[in-house]
């Protein structure tokens, strides 16, 4: 390590601005004594200085660098931040992975990661104990990886140009108090150049509550959000323990942190960050909520002075080495350490946190990532969440991933033109929508279902907000329960549930595919087809003329405004139903066509089926009658005549280029038919992707040569094959996603334009990636 390029800054302004003092009288010599050379050496000149000079440093070097850093932590912030959301250029623009190592030097007013790494013996510590992380750099020591928070502070859904800045922070992430004392507390540096300042600060706000709308969201390994229980001294799960836990305010505290256990020598504001070393990747939050105090009536400007005395105790105690988190009240409002009352402070550890801040409170609205402070715009909010190794390389090449909080089930890219930045991705409970637009992802809409989502379809009228104000989000659900669901949001609405299909006009086995009717004109909105184990084939009318509910549940309208402003409860969708010899497993429509789905069974036979054939006749028909075409897997047909029998399924696609091209895995094979060249319902090529066993199979809709084919076995671990049309049978290029046991559950192409991006779910995450197929 000592041998790599070595940058030294220093940021002469921070603190009691002694940093260039005490670089000249100690860390200088000491280099020099060590034989340590200095490649390069800066004072900062200004605010943001700092990335710059890190950023332009590593252009020149290919390899890991070191950077001493003579600073507090808004330094080092920059220092992340220019490293993290910068394009690599240079010689780093080719270089696959190369660290930055960082050796501080505490030259700020709080050096909250550097008092958490080497804990201090008194509050005035010589210069020896300045110089303990360079005397473990001169000795080669170990390095500590960083914990890093990503936050994403978004403007309001409905703004045309909805814009995110994103702030990536090592030491704290905070709103409420914490965050207007950073706020208000820079203007007395000068007078206050030490942590007095902080206190003043506290103490001009500390009647302040701060109303916002949070949710925490769970840690992605344990799939949980976890409380601290002072009385069994441990973590446990979070009362509301169905992944994402929803926080009702208001607060007088919200701070989260990674890395530290202290934000001065002294506050150890989240003390279990060293006592209970995080297993996973996690932040640590401490919130106050003044009406936990069972002596809480309402919100009164009286009941917040009288609270004031209550978070006084809090911060005090947390100056007495972290005792915060062991205050309770007493029946009557006091604070005790004893007893078995509400514990005033809630200590959270877990994945990540939301923050929408109410719109009429102005303070509510202040973020402060490191002490830099943000302010989220009237009707945005704030995500913050943890990032793990290798997340600076992501978000270089635009990775973004996106954690459901519980294992998700499905995920479908929007096909419209005026929607390929969408993405839905359904799990246990609900559909959430995002809009992905690297490196983040903002969710857009949330539809809970309270039931597992088995599949989804988009529907040709949803237009994203990034290109239009008049959007749309408009999708068809399947859950578990075999109920469908036509979920809408639009720029003028709120979420909207419409529950059809249930019962018995519906399916009676588990909804496996469902997609809208192809083809380009309006009916392509208005029927979608759903295929299940039960056999069949359904086509369903959104919008019948006729209101022919009889015997079906009426119209469900669970959430949304339109509820109440429809003076009609909305007809009940008909079905036109084929049914097919075997369960069914997908089911594809085709943008030159509107009369013809493609039905794919489970023992790898693929049906080409013309639903608007001779309605009279074959109304509640067989396949017989409507089916155009069927196409055999050969690998499939052996099988079923050898009686083998597998738990293969079959699943074909098809290509939206060319609607002779069909695409489908049965088993180990894929194989690719030409319809314009029939040979008997054969196929064209075939070849062998996973000798274990393939399962899903996608075109890319923007480079239409490629396929994908995603293994479902969990000995491989989370691996999807892109193979190219024109070299079927060349070896595919192998995407790892995730080591065993995870498994690839559902994945699809996103459909904007450019280098081509699939979105894969595994366990509770969905991962977006450019694939960089030469
Ligand atoms: N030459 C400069 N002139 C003015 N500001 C500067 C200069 N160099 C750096 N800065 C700014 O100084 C600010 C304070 O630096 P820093 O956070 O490192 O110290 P601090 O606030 O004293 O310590 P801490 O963050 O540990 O409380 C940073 O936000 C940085 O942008």
């Amino acid at each position: 390590m000592a041998s790599c390029p070595l940058l030294v800054i220093y940021n002469p302004v921070c603190g009691d601005s002694t940093a260039e003092a005490f670089f000249n009288e100690h860390v200088f010599p000491r280099l020099e004594e060590a034989h340590l050379q200095v490649v390069q050496k800066n004072a900062t000149g200004a605010a943001g200085h700092a990335g710059t000079i890190v950023s332009e440093f590593i252009e020149k070097y290919e390899g890991d660098v070191t950077v001493i850093l003579g600073s507090g932590d808004g330094t080092l912030h920059e220092i992340i931040n220019a490293l993290s959301l910068e394009s690599p250029k240079g010689v780093r623009e080719k270089v696959a992975s190369s660290s930055v190592r960082l050796v501080l030097v505490p030259c700020g007013t709080a050096n909250a990661l550097y008092c958490s790494l080497f804990k201090p013996d008194s509050m005035h510590e010589g210069p020896a104990y300045k110089l303990k992380s360079l005397e473990a750099f001169i000795r080669d020591s170990n390095v500590v990886p960083l914990t890093l928070a990503i936050t994403t502070i978004s403007s309001p859904q409905s703004t045309q140009q909805s814009c995110h800045k994103v702030a990536i922070s090592a030491v704290v992430t905070s709103t409420a108090l914490h965050a207007s004392i950073l706020h208000d507390s820079e203007s007395l540096r000068k007078e206050m150049p030490g942590i007095e300042r902080f206190k003043v600060a506290a103490w001009n706000n500390i009647t302040r509550w701060y109303s916002s709308q949070v949710k925490l969201l769970p840690t992605p390994s344990t799939q949980v959000v976890e409380i601290y229980d002072p009385d069994q001294k441990t973590f446990v799960t979070h009362d509301d323990n169905h992944g994402i836990v929803d926080v009702i305010g208001p607060f007088a505290y919200f701070l989260s942190t990674v890395n530290v256990d202290r934000l001065e020598p002294a506050f150890r504001i989240t003390p279990l960050v060293s006592e209970f070393v995080p297993a996973e990747i996690s932040l640590d939050i401490v919130m106050v909520r003044p009406h936990r105090d069972p002596t809480f009536v309402t919100d009164t400007t009286e009941a917040r002075q009288v609270f004031a005395e209550k978070a006084t105790a809090v911060l005090t105690a947390a100056y007495q080495d972290g005792n915060h988190i062991n205050l309770k009240y007493t029946d009557d409002g006091k604070i005790t350490t004893e007893g078995t009352g509400p514990t005033v402070v809630e200590y959270i550890r877990c994945g990540g946190w939301e923050w929408i801040p109410d719109d009429i409170d102005e303070k509510a609205q202040l973020l402060c990532s490191d002490g830099t402070i943000f302010s989220i715009e009237k009707g945005g909010k704030a995500v913050c969440w943890e990032i793990r190794d290798g997340a600076f390389e992501d978000m270089d090449s635009g990775v973004v991933r996106i954690n459901n909080g519980s294992d998700v089930f499905v995920v479908r890219a929007c096909y419209n033109d005026d929607g390929a930045d969408l993405l839905a991705v359904a799990g246990e409970h609900s559909v959430e929508v995002f809009r992905v637009t690297p490196p983040i992802s903002e969710r857009i809409a949330s539809f809970h279902l309270g039931r597992r989502v088995t599949a989804l379809a988009w529907s040709p009228r949803s237009i994203s907000p990034s290109s239009s104000d008049d959007w749309v989000i408009e999708i068809t659900a399947a859950a578990s329960d075999f109920s469908l669901h036509l979920l809408t949001k639009s720029s003028t609405s709120s979420e909207n549930m419409f529950a059809f299909g249930g019962g018995l006009s519906g399916h009676h086995g588990k909804v496996n595919d469902m997609c809208f009717c192809g083809g380009r004109d309006q009916d392509n909105a208005r029927y979608v087809a759903t295929v299940a184990d039960d056999k069949m084939l359904m086509v369903w009318d959104l919008h019948p003329s006729l209101d022919i509910s009889s015997g079906i549940p009426s119209p469900e309208r669970s959430m949304g405004t339109n509820a109440s402003s429809s003076p009609r409860p909305r007809p009940q969708p008909t079905a036109y139903v084929i049914t097919f010899p075997h369960p069914l497993v997908t089911v594809n429509s085709h943008q030159f066509s509107s009369k013809e789905f493609l039905v794919s069974d489970c023992r790898g036979s693929i049906f080409l089926t013309d639903w608007r054939s001779d309605p009279e006749q074959s109304e509640q028909g067989s396949w017989k009658q409507s089916s155009v075409i069927e196409l055999v897997e050969p690998h499939a047909l052996s099988k079923s005549l050898m009686g083998v029998s597998s738990q293969w399924t079959g699943f074909a696609a098809w290509r939206q280029d060319n609607i002779d091209i069909v695409g489908a895995t049965y088993g180990s094979r894929f194989s690719i038919w030409d319809l314009s060249k029939p040979q008997g319902g054969k196929p064209s090529q075939t070849g062998i992707s996973f000798p274990d066993g393939g399962h899903q199979f996608r075109w890319c809709p923007t480079n239409p040569d490629y396929f994908a084919i995603a293994s479902q076995s969990p000995t491989k671990g989370a691996v999807v094959h892109i193979h190219d049309m024109n070299y079927v049978h060349a070896q595919p290029h192998v995407i790892n996603i995730a080591p065993r046991p995870h498994r690839v559950r559902d994945f699809d192409f996103m459909a904007r334009r450019g280098n081509p991006a699939l979105a894969v779910a595994y366990g509770v995450e969905v991962v977006i990636f450019p694939i960089g197929v030469e």
